[in-house]
């Protein structure tokens, strides 16, 4: 950009490097580009490529949107290389967290950059980044300029990570599984596992702990919260956020590319997150050749992966059923033994010719739940998938393994009443008579589920159109940052 041309809010986006994370991320960088800011994306190389739909996009659009990349220093007892939660084991996570911290000062060096030159964005007014890298507070504070919080697992786990920081470890002596707050005029029911887990990093004295939980506080000092979630979803959990942490909090999803809404442009989907490993055309006629709501997506995001004891009777499961499936079998991350994992058993692919469809890898998530034909997502229920199923009428059949996943079930079958429990937990061995019942349950409609799947579509829908809740939330963040 030539030296002195009208600069626009110059913001810093800073996306935690796991898939969960990043996609919405950048879907809202691109919503905030079309509102009128000029955003700055940071990440490092491994994590580069995540960019190119985005940055492919913005130049086609005429949007000021740039990537800055920053190495990585290598961190001992993490394979080299590893930029992203996708490429480790679970157990490395933290270590994964902590690593990140040595970009303070690239950051800082960067910042200084952009005020000395007349070129370009100019220096950042503020930085967006995830829950997951609080530490980032630090380095807006040193830079004079606000940080704000973006969540990409929903208001109610946003609050959850937010009250229990604020007031453990006092919460741990508690045995009460009802939590009361200053703030909030009644106790709130958290189960204790969601505590003791916490708990757990408390009592934890290791550096890397210790940093995590500084990390994690900060997030309470910040200035402001970005949610990914719509307010007829959990208006009630962002009003006891503001209340608990006295900060804005803005519900800005479900965040989507806009060619969700747009039958005539969902093939632009086609990479969202990553290139798909399936041929656009080979699955989109298999679609096209279903009946209407018949077919089960099953797909366990961008982490899980099921062992080989799982993928038999889920398998099993399947072929004593008759309804159509997509199958999407995630090869394991690095450390963790290949053969062990998400083998299908002999002549299996073979015997569902024509009723199912594996794909090994990366699937075009957001087209296949956009297709007429698709009647039910078997989900692990992260926050991504379960706004996506949601937000496009498709019921879910539960199975949380891990984090947030757990609560998320029990909103969709407890509360939304738009999904089916059938198995919990990341190392269960499910059982066939229970997909059984749960398939039938779902496709034959004996629930209310495919129902109310449509009604909360269309308040997820109404929320990201012009006047929507989430719509004006943005505008009213967009105005706060061009003040
Ligand atoms: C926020 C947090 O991120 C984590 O993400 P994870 O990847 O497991 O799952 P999703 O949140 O569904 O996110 C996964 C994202 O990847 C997309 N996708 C996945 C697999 C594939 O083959 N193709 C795709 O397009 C999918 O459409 C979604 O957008 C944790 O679960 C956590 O529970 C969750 O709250």
């Amino acid at each position: 950009m030539a030296a002195n041309i009208e600069r626009r809010p110059h913001v810093l986006v800073f996306p935690f490097p796991a898939q969960g994370h990043m996609i919405p991320l950048l879907d809202l960088t691109h919503t905030l580009a079309c509102h009128g800011l000029s955003l700055t994306v940071l990440t490092t190389p491994q994590n580069q490529s995540l960019l190119d739909p985005l940055l492919h996009k913005a130049s086609t659009e005429g949007l000021s949107i740039q990537a800055l990349i920053i190495p990585l220093p290598p961190t001992e007892g993490l394979p080299p290389g590893c930029e992203n939660l996708a490429q480790i084991p679970l157990h490395l996570f933290f270590l994964l967290m902590h690593s990140f911290k040595e970009l303070a000062h690239p950051i800082e060096h960067w910042f200084q950059q952009q005020k000395n030159s007349d070129y370009g964005f100019g220096p950042p007014v503020c930085m967006i980044s995830d829950f997951f890298l609080g530490w980032t507070y630090d380095t807006a504070t040193k830079l004079g300029i606000p940080r704000i919080v973006f969540h990409p697992c929903g208001a109610f786990d946003a609050f959850l990570h937010y009250s229990l920081w604020k007031y453990m470890p006092g919460l741990m002596e508690s045995d009460d599984d009802k939590v009361h707050f200053p703030e909030l005029p009644h106790p709130v029911s958290f189960a204790k596992h969601q505590i003791s887990s916490l708990g757990q990093l408390y009592k934890r004295s290791d550096p890397v702990s210790e940093f995590i939980r500084y990390s994690m506080n900060l997030n309470v000092k910040s200035w402001g919260n970005l949610i990914n979630t719509f307010n007829d979803l959990e208006a009630v959990y962002m009003d006891h956020l503001h209340r608990v942490s006295g900060r804005p909090v803005w519900s800005v999803g479900p965040l989507f590319p806009p060619a969700v809404f747009d039958p005539k442009q969902r093939r632009t989907m086609i990479e969202r997150g990553k290139p798909t490993t399936i041929n656009e055309s080979v699955f989109l006629q298999w679609l096209d050749s279903r009946g209407e709501k018949s077919v089960i997506y099953i797909c366990f995001g961008s982490q899980a992966c099921l062992s080989n004891k799982q993928v038999e009777e889920m398998a099993a499961g399947l072929e004593a059923t008759e309804e159509s499936f997509i199958w999407v079998i995630r090869d394991p991350p690095s450390g963790m033994p290949a053969d062990e994992y998400g083998v299908l058993p002999q002549g299996f692919e073979d015997r569902m010719e024509g009723r199912g469809l594996i794909i090994r890898g990366w699937a075009p998530q957001l087209l296949i739940l956009s297709h007429p034909s698709v009647g039910g997502f078997l989900s692990h229920c992260g926050w991504n998938s379960t706004l996506e199923s949601i937000t496009l009428g498709v019921p879910l059949i539960t199975w949380p393994m891990a984090a947030d996943q757990y609560y998320n079930a029990r909103l969709l079958v407890e509360y939304l009443k738009v999904g089916v429990r059938f198995c919990e937990g990341a190392t269960t061995v499910p059982d066939r008579d229970d997909w059984r019942i749960a398939v039938k349950r779902l496709l034959a409609r004996e629930g209310e589920e495919m129902k109310r799947a449509e009604e909360l579509s269309k308040a997820a829908r109404i929320a990201v159109q012009e006047g929507g809740t989430s719509y004006r939330n943005i505008e009213a963040f967009v105005s706060e940052i061009k003040k």
